[in-house]
């Protein structure tokens, strides 16, 4: 059976942001897209016996990342949206490229950005012209919080909620993620698996904020993942109303504050702190509460706050200027605790692309 699928030749670029998610008391509700990028260059060549795609992989996660496109994160999640669609194959004479710079389990996007790249990827391989909102739906299948992925989405500071869903919908966006991604046979053909879990339509919704472009996010890397499902496990299913109040009073002013110009310090600093996360995580990331406590605008001039990126390990401090001082000052903080870091200073940039090469 021949698909819909586009044959070559053709070859595009998908370049996906790297993201920040919580920035202090928006857990699960704000993100921030960053210049760390993946990218994948696909190269679709005339129609060609069957074979599955070719992977290759450069960058970061590069000795852990599977080439076998039945196993890659990104893959699996183009031909969901593939089988989605009718689809039950890729197209033959797919090679791919991917290029990382995101470091894996660090509170950073890496999973988001993969994600993001395969529900592109998919909507590519099978000229889909899926909108934006319907691209979220299909990422957020996957990827259950919509913070990061909403942010490499669409770029910038983005506030995103996800809709309460009748009965029916609920059921369809509850079903195991193994049913979504399923561990897929090596032999995996035609004739299995496509009946996959519809998304229902408009799960996600988002807003983006203003930014101030004097700001800057300085990304305090720990040398070691953390990954999300065990960062999460350690929140609580309930909280205190008071702790509560105290995120949302800091959440509504923080996504009018990083957009005033200038910045004002002693209002994000407050802004930034969290009580819904961050206390549970500081087991897992020894140092934490010295770096986000010790470390402020009083002591370092030019920052504006400091909160876990994500859910960690990575510290993301905002800031106008003395990105050295504070970088180093972490850095001896952790090193105290026996954690080495890395540091970059990153600017908040737009959302992902696909583009054509000539
Ligand atoms: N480019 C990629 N290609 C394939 N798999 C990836 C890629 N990037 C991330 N992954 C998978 O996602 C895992 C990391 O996801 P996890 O959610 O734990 O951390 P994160 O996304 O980096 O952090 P956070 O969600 O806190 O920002 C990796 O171990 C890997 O399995
Ligand atoms: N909001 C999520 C982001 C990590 O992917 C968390 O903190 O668990």
């Amino acid at each position: 059976m021949s698909h819909p699928t586009l044959n070559g030749p053709r070859s595009f670029t998908i370049r996906v942001p790297a993201t920040s998610a919580n920035i202090g008391p928006g857990f699960d509700v704000v993100g921030l897209s960053l210049s760390l990028h993946l990218t994948l260059t696909i190269k679709l060549a005339p129609s060609a016996a069957p074979a599955p795609p070719a992977i290759t992989y450069s960058g970061e996660g590069a000795d852990e990342v599977p080439l076998d496109a039945y196993k890659n994160l990104t893959t699996r999640v183009a031909l969901y949206v593939l089988r989605c669609h009718g689809i039950a194959k890729f197209p033959s004479a797919l090679t791919l490229h991917c290029a990382n710079e995101i470091p894996f389990g660090r509170g950073l996007g890496s999973s988001g950005a993969a994600v993001v790249a395969g529900v592109l990827l998919g909507n590519e391989l099978g000229q889909l012209h899926l909108s934006r909102e319907r691209m979220l739906d299909f990422a957020l299948m996957v990827e259950r919080h919509p913070d990061n992925v909403t942010a490499a989405l669409v770029g910038g500071f983005v506030g995103s909620y996800l809709r309460e869903l009748d009965a029916a919908a609920t059921e369809a966006a509850s079903v195991p993620l193994s049913e979504v991604l399923p561990e897929y046979p090596p032999d995996a053909g035609e004739d299995w698996g496509m009946n996959p879990p519809q998304p229902p339509l408009g799960i996600g919704h988002f807003v983006r904020f203003g930014w101030a472009d004097t700001i800057k996010a300085l990304a305090i890397i720990p040398r070691f993942e953390l990954s999300t499902a065990t960062a999460r496990s350690v929140l609580p299913d309930q909280y205190s109303r008071k702790d509560l109040v105290f995120n949302m009073q800091r959440l509504a002013v923080l996504t009018t504050a990083l957009a005033q110009s200038p910045p004002d310090p002693e209002l994000i600093y407050e802004a930034m702190k969290d009580r819904v996360h961050q206390p549970y995580r500081k087991a897992l990331i020894p140092g934490l509460p010295e770096v986000t406590n010790n470390i402020t605008p009083s002591t370092h001039p030019g920052l504006l706050g400091i909160c876990l990126s994500g859910a960690g390990p990575t510290i993301l401090a905002l800031a106008t200027g003395d990105f050295d001082g504070i970088a180093e000052d972490a850095r001896a903080i952790f090193k105290n605790h026996g954690i080495e870091v890395d540091w970059k200073v990153l600017e908040v940039v737009g959302g992902c692309e696909v583009q054509e090469d000539s």
